[in-house]
């Protein structure tokens, strides 16, 4: 690049900065203005509120005005709230005001027109665009188009224009760090920069550097389900975060951050994704990991976590498997929708209502409503009718209980001060009193029965559990390869389970299916958009039940068959019919990721080389070490090196990595070593990722990435299957920039016959140590 144009352009952005810096002044006026009015409402809010409230008109005109503060409050915080991201946005821009140039001629213009793409707009006092966000339609022309004509989805329709240059620049503190022009989609020369950057604990947003088919998926508006596969390191993740954003600007009228629900594999992965859109000036979505999700719809139950469902998952016999394959699949899932839609009044677990030890509400009342509606009804219509039924019941109870003795005992037990209170919210005067009893009375009773309401309410004259029971009893057709002994001794544990309270994975997502179409609850409507990362850990039944719960969501989801935990591989076009059919999907699409660009060639090409479709994933030209792998006879010795080699990774890098294949290894690997060195053993609990040793087992490290990574024990003893394959990849394509693998006798199998060549890594073997 010539020195007049780099010239022309740092004036340029010198010029954006003196913009930006009387923008930054007017903004700081304008909110130290807001702020000085909210605190004069607040101020104004306080007095009202203490002013004599005891004569009724006081009264009526101070609650008048007391709303009215509270509208001015509320007004003036949002005010603030907006200024305060305005400010954050020219603060933000400062720094960096733009990283991309089009410059572009439509058909009717004599000249190119220079734009300049960032992380958010720029606006002139006359209205003309200094800088436009990286979301607005003409900006996919920089992610998308080589030179030439190309063309760009506006809201009005179809654009086209003549790309004549574009630029992109490195922008550090106001100033051009590099620039150059390009006619790839986005260079590699600025990956280069960006990926040869140390780990620091959380993800950065990748707006300056989107590839074009992860543009394809960020701006995708088409589809009601979005499959986007891809190995590991793709940046499928990273894609979907700004493809948040996008939706964010895109739909703003229509479009809360609330509406959109993130399904992530553990709290390390959402604390390390967090910082991705307020970066690019948006609110985080919720994040939610599947067994919170359920914990908190099995309130008083302990559901087996996802992660101590890994740690007994080599332990199962094949008829286990088969039940926990069988119970995770379609069929099933179809099987209780079936049953629930056939279940006669005589066929349900409905329970007694019980009010002070007595029955209140007796299953066979119960029953009897249910029995009158009509057949053909929903079962979440019939219950809801149910309710209502009973509700009304228990209003005329009310009165019933009103005449019996148990409540004249307690309204005559009340002291006068109770009686008062209760008469005081009568708002009316009473005529006698036998007129103030009889409404005191009804009014304590309707307290009394409030348990009993609330029974109705919450569904607990409904018994989940005994129906799902019934169900796996009586109800099942089981497929050719469970036996009925295998089936009695699952529902033996299931019940066994429940009697401490206890529920297994396998069946919480199955139980809720059932409980959630009886009674026509945990559904939720307002949800638009539904995103589930790491969905290869997820079953079919699982993903099915998350589309059930939120039907209006359009379903996102995001994974690789590869990285699959204790699983085979499952071909992604294979697992997109198998959705499409389960969801009734017409709007589906699959978009695979093949370039990984997280880790160094050689990790890639190490990593790839264990998989058997491994040579479709194309490793990004970032130089590096070869992988290492260190053989050694005995643990003693390992762990003498493993030592040895954490403290050489450390010279060069800032986090490194023990990733081990399940909690007891991590606890093993992390006595040994803590009294020889400073380590952090993480376990899922942990919310957040420190800097120097960690110690983790692999479904912890799921998503994440460090600058090294040291695999614990890959011998053939510990990885003797090839469903172990996927938590090998999975271990190896964490690291970014080195990688050894330690290995406590002979190498798996899995490694030593990947197509690796011998140039592609270093092998150290000693096999005589003590
Ligand atoms: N277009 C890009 N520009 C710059 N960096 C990128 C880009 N795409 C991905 N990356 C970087 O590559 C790394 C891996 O990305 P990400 O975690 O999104 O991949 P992933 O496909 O979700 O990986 P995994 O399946 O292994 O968890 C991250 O450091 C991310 O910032």
């Amino acid at each position: 690049m010539d020195a007049n144009s780099y010239q022309a352009e740092q004036q340029r952005v010198n010029r954006i900065i003196d913009q930006l810096n009387n923008k930054i002044n007017k903004t700081k006026r304008d909110y130290q203005k807001a702020n000085q009015e909210l605190k004069n409402v607040q101020q104004n809010y306080v007095s009202n509120t203490s002013i004599n409230l005891s004569e009724t008109d006081d009264l009526m005109e101070s609650r008048a005005e007391i709303q009215q503060q509270r509208a001015l409050a509320s007004r003036d915080i949002e005010s603030a709230s907006i200024i305060k991201k305005q400010l954050n946005t020219y603060q933000t821009l400062k720094k960096s005001p733009y990283f991309g140039r089009i410059d572009i001629q439509d058909a009717d213009e004599d000249t190119p027109e220079k734009l300049y793409i960032g992380t958010a707009s720029l606006i002139d006092n006359d209205q003309h665009f200094l800088i436009f966000d990286w979301r607005a339609p003409i900006a996919s022309v920089y992610y998308n188009g080589v030179l030439g004509q190309v063309a760009y989805d506006t809201p009005a329709g179809h654009q086209s224009t003549n790309l004549k240059r574009k630029r992109q620049f490195l922008i550090r503190n106001g100033k051009i760090d590099n620039m150059f022009d390009t006619n790839e989609t986005v260079g590699d020369k600025m990956l280069q920069y960006e990926l040869g950057q140390k780990n620091d604990q959380v993800m950065h947003n990748i707006v300056s550097t989107i590839q074009k088919k992860q543009n394809t998926i960020i701006r995708d508006t088409d589809h009601d389900l979005l499959v986007v596969q891809g190995a590991a390191g793709s940046g499928k993740t990273s894609a979907i975060l700004q493809r948040i954003a996008f939706l964010m600007y895109h739909s703003r009228d229509s479009l809360n951050v609330s509406q959109i629900v993130l399904f992530s594999p553990n709290r390390l992965f959402s604390h390390y994704i967090s910082d991705v859109l307020p970066s690019l000036g948006e609110k985080n979505m919720r994040q939610v990991t599947l067994s919170e999700f359920l914990s908190y719809r099995f309130e008083g139950l302990d559901v087996q976590n996802v992660f101590d469902r890994y740690e007994t998952e080599n332990k199962l016999s094949d008829d286990e498997i088969a039940v926990r394959n069988f119970k995770n699949g379609l069929d099933f899932m179809k099987q209780i929708k079936n049953y629930c839609s056939n279940l006669t009044s005589d066929q349900l677990a409905f329970n007694n209502i019980l009010f002070d030890g007595r029955i209140f509400f007796s299953k066979n009342e119960i029953h009897n409503i249910y029995r009158q509606l009509p057949m053909a009804m929903m079962p979440a219509d019939k219950f809801l009718k149910t309710k209502n039924a009973l509700i009304k019941l228990l209003k005329r109870r009310i009165k019933i209980e009103a005449k019996k003795d148990w409540a004249a005992k307690e309204v005559d037990s009340l002291s006068s001060t109770q009686v008062e209170q209760i008469l005081l919210k009568a708002h009316r005067k009473f005529l006698s009193e036998d007129d103030e009893r009889s409404f005191v009375t009804n009014k304590l009773v309707k307290e009394r029965l409030r348990i009993v309401y609330d029974a109705i309410y919450n569904d607990d004259f409904f018994d989940p559990y005994v129906q799902y029971l019934r169900f796996l009893k009586n109800g099942v057709n089981l497929p050719k390869n469970i036996t009925e002994s295998a089936w009695k001794v699952a529902n033996h544990k299931f019940n066994q389970k429940l009697e401490l309270h206890q529920l297994l994975l396998d069946d919480a997502v199955p139980l809720l299916y059932l409980r959630n179409i009886m009674c026509g609850d945990g559904i939720n409507h307002d949800i638009k958009y539904l995103f589930v990362d790491e969905m290869q850990d997820y079953s079919i039944a699982q993903l099915l039940y998350l589309k059930f719960a939120f039907p209006n969501a359009k379903l996102n989801l995001i994974g690789d068959s590869e990285q699959a935990l204790f699983k085979n591989v499952e071909n992604p076009q294979t697992a997109l019919n198998k959705l499409k059919r389960a969801f009734n999907s017409s709007h589906a699409k699959l978009i695979t990721l093949n370039r990984s660009y997280r880790s160094t060639y050689p990790i890639t090409t190490f990593a790839k080389s264990l998989l058997p479709d491994g040579k479709n994933i194309q490793a990004f030209h970032r130089p590096g070490n070869v992988p290492k792998i260190i053989i050694r006879p005995n643990s003693n010795s390992a762990i003498k090196t493993l030592i040895e080699q954490i403290n050489k990774m450390l010279k060069h890098q800032e986090t490194v990595a023990i990733i081990t294949k399940n909690l007891s290894e991590t606890k093993m690997v992390y006595s040994y070593i803590r009294p020889q060195m400073k380590a952090t053993i993480l376990s899922n609990t942990d919310r957040s990722l420190p800097k120097g040793v960690l110690i983790l087992p692999v479904y912890l490290a799921k998503g994440l990435e460090f600058d090294g990574v040291i695999a614990w024990d890959v011998s053939e003893n510990n990885y003797n299957q090839s469903q172990l394959l996927g938590i090998l990849y999975t271990i190896a394509t964490r690291a970014m920039h080195e990688l050894t693998l330690l290995s406590v006798g002979p190498v798996s199998s899995l490694i030593t016959h990947s197509h690796i060549n011998s140039h592609e890594i270093k092998i150290d073997r000693k096999l005589n140590e003590k």
